[in-house]
C-alpha cells in the first residue's frame, strides 16, 4: 500500500511525554490540548491527519465526519469503546489501539481490589485517618480456598487468574472465545455461566464492553450467585448493570463491589461510589508509569511504522491492510484500482454496479485476495460523487451502496499465474477484465470478450473503445484524435476479430470529448492512471 502520510498528530489527552517526542522526531507535528468540549475538538480536529486518545475522549461519529484530514485515531491503550469504529471505518479513518501496554497494571489493580474486598482495607484506613482504631467492624475473609469466577478470559483475565492463584484462590471462568484447554493450561477450568455464578466469592469481568456483554451481571445473574458474592469491575462500566448491583448491595446479596469504572466517568450518580461496601477508583487501571510509557511508545511506533510503510500493528479496523505492506502488494494494489478504474468507465453508462466477483489465481496471489479485492473496489467506486473510497472503507460503502461482493482464489491449472479476474454485473449485464503484472507494471489481459494480444499497461493516458474490426478502424481513430491534436502512443488490438471487441490506445492527452469518435465506434471510455 502507498504509505499513509501523517504530518500533524493531535493529542488530546494525557499521554506518555515519549509518545510526543518519537512522532515529532519522526518529522510529525505534534499538539497536545487537553479537556476539550466536543465543539473545540471537532474545530480543533479538521487540521490534523491522525488524533491519539486514551478513554476520556469521546469520538463520535459526529466529530469523525467532520474531520476532513483525519486518517488514524490512535488509542494509547486497549479499549477502543470511545471511539465510533464503524463512522470511522465508513469515512476510511484507521482506528488502532495498543492492546498489551496496559494488561499488567489492569491486572494489579484488580488484584488490589479482590484483596481490599476481601481485608476493607480502604474502608479501615479511612477511619484510622478519621482518628479511630476500630478492629471489629473491619473484620475481613481469607482469599485462601475462595472460588474466583473470571468472565472474560483474555489478555488480563489470564494475568489475574495467575495472580490471585498464588493466593490459593480456585480459578474457574468462561469465555467463548478462549478455547477450555488453552485457559486450563493457566490454571482456570472453564463452564457455562450458569454453571458459574452460584459457584463464585468474588467475581471479575474482563471483557470488552459490546452489546453481549452489557449487563452481564443483573438482577437476574445476581440471584444466582451466593449470597454476599463480591464483585470486580476492572474492565468497563455497564458490564455490570450498576442499578441491579445497587439493589444487591442493598439486599446483602452481593456483599462488596470494587469499581474501577463507571458507565458514566466521572459518575454524576454517587449512590454506588458512596455505597459502605463500595470500593472505587477514577479509572485508574492503567494509570501507572510503566503501562503509560508502554501505552505512550506502542502508539507512536505503530504511527510511525504505518507512516514509514513498515507494517500495520494494532490495526483494529483495517485488517486488510495488514497485508498489504510489502513491495510486491504496492504494485497489487496498483493492479486491482486499475482494473477497477477501467471497468467503471467501460461501464460508466450501465451504472449501477449490483455484484462484483473477485478471484486471485495461482499461488503467488493466494493471500492477496482480500486487499485485491477492496483494491478493485476502490477503482470501481473512486468516480462515485460524495464517496471517498479507500482500502479501509471499501467494502462497507459497497455493502451500503446494495453491492454484492464475492471473492475467491483459484489454482492456476495451467494457466497464467498471478492474475487478477473481475466480473461486475451491472443493470443485469455481465463484464470482465483480467489483469496481472509484468515485472512492476500492471497489465490488462482481458476485457469484456476481448483478449488482448498486446497486454494493455495500465499507465498513462488510455483511451478504451469498443468497435467491429476492420482494416481502416485504427487510421480513422488516429485521424479523429490527430484532430484532437492528441498522439497515439500504444495500441491493443483483441486477438479474435469477430463481432465488437474491446480495443485500447495509450494516448499523449484526453479527449476534451468523447463524441467525435462516435461515428466510428459503438462504445468508448477514456482513463488516466
Ligand atoms: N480499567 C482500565 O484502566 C483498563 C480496562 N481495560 C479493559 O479491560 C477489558 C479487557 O481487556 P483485555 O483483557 O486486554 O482484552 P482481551 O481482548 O484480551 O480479552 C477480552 C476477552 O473477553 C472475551 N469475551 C468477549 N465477549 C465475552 C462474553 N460475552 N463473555 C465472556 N468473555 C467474553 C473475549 O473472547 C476475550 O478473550 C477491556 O474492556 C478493556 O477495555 C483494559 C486496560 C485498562
Ligand atoms: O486501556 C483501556 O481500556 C483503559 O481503560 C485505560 O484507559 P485510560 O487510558 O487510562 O484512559
Amino acid at each position: 500500500m502507498a504509505p499513509i502520510s501523517i504530518k500533524t498528530v493531535l493529542i488530546s489527552e494525557s499521554v506518555d511525554r515519549r509518545c510526543r517526542a518519537i512522532l515529532e522526531e519522526n518529522g510529525i507535528r505534534v499538539t497536545e490540548k487537553q479537556n476539550m468540549k466536543k465543539d473545540e475538538l471537532i474545530a480543533e480536529l479538521k487540521d490534523y491527519d491522525g488524533l491519539v486518545v486514551r478513554s476520556a475522549t469521546k469520538v463520535t461519529a459526529d466529530v469523525i465526519n467532520a474531520a476532513n484530514n483525519l486518517k488514524i485515531i490512535g488509542r494509547a491503550g486497549t479499549g477502543v469503546d470511545n471511539v465510533d469504529v464503524d463512522a470511522a471505518t465508513r469515512k476510511g479513518v484507521i482506528v488502532m489501539n495498543t492492546p498489551s501496554g496496559n494488561t499488567i497494571s489492569a491486572a494489579e489493580l484488580t488484584c488490589t481490589l479482590l484483596m481490599s474486598l476481601s481485608r476493607n482495607v480502604p474502608q479501615a484506613a479511612m477511619s484510622m485517618k478519621q482518628g479511630k482504631w476500630d478492629r471489629k467492624k473491619f473484620m475481613g475473609t481469607e482469599l485462601y480456598g475462595k472460588v474466583l469466577g473470571i468472565v472474560g478470559l483474555g489478555r488480563i483475565g489470564k494475568e489475574v487468574a495467575s495472580r490471585m492463584q498464588s493466593f490459593g484462590m480456585k480459578t474457574i471462568g468462561y469465555d467463548p472465545v478462549t478455547p477450555p484447554e488453552v485457559s486450563a493450561s493457566w490454571g482456570v477450568e472453564q463452564m457455562t455461566l450458569e454453571q458459574l455464578w452460584p459457584q463464585c466469592d468474588y467475581i471479575t469481568v474482563h471483557t470488552p464492553l459490546m452489546p453481549s456483554t452489557v449487563g452481564l451481571l443483573n438482577d437476574e445473574t445476581f440471584a444466582k450467585c451466593k449470597k454476599g458474592v463480591k464483585v470486580v469491575n476492572c474492565a468497563r462500566g455497564g458490564i455490570i448493570d450498576e442499578a441491579a448491583l445497587l439493589r444487591a448491595l442493598e439486599s446483602g446479596q452481593c456483599g462488596g463491589a470494587g469499581l474501577d469504572v463507571f458507565v458514566e466517568e466521572p459518575p454524576r450518580d454517587r449512590s454506588l461510589v458512596e455505597h459502605p461496601h463500595v470500593i472505587s477508583c477514577p479509572h485508574l487501571g492503567a494509570s501507572t508509569e510503566e503501562a503509560q510509557a508502554r501505552c505512550g511508545e506502542d502508539i507512536a511506533l505503530q504511527i510511525v511504522n504505518m507512516v514509514k510503510g513498515k507494517n500495520l500493528a494494532g490495526a483494529v479496523n483495517a485488517q486488510v491492510l495488514a497485508s498489504t505492506f510489502s513491495k510486491e502488494s504496492h504494485q497489487l494494489i496498483k493492479l486491482g484500482e486499475a482494473i477497477g478504474v477501467v471497468l467503471q468507465s467501460c461501464t460508466s453508462s450501465k451504472k449501477p454496479f449490483s455484484q462484483v466477483q473477485v478471484t486471485t489465481q495461482g499461488d503467488c496471489m493466494k493471500s492477496s485476495t482480500g486487499f485485491m479485492t477492496s483494491a478493485v473496489l476502490v477503482g470501481l467506486l473512486n468516480h462515485d460523487s460524495g464517496c471517498c473510497p479507500n482500502l479501509v472503507n471499501v467494502l462497507s460503502l459497497a455493502t451500503e451502496s446494495g453491492i454484492v461482493v464475492n471473492q475467491g482464489h483459484c489454482g492456476s491449472n495451467g494457466a497464467p499465474d498471478g492474475v487478477c479476474r473481475v466480473e461486475i454485473v451491472a443493470n443485469g449485464s455481465s463484464f470482465k477484465a483480467s489483469g496481472s503484472l509484468q515485472g512492476e507494471v500492471p497489465v490488462l489481459l482481458e476485457l469484456s470478450d476481448s483478449v488482448f494480444r498486446q497486454p494493455v499497461s495500465l499507465t498513462g493516458n488510455l483511451l478504451f473503445f469498443k468497435a467491429s474490426a476492420s482494416p481502416q478502424l485504427l487510421s480513422s481513430v488516429a485521424g479523429v484524435l490527430a484532430t484532437e491534436g492528441v498522439e497515439i502512443e500504444s495500441f491493443s488490438a483483441p486477438t479474435d476479430h469477430t463481432g465488437d471487441l474491446w480495443y485500447c490506445v495509450g494516448v499523449s492527452s484526453l479527449l476534451q470529448d468523447l463524441s467525435a469518435l462516435r461515428p466510428l465506434v459503438k462504445e468508448a471510455a477514456q482513463v488516466t492512471m
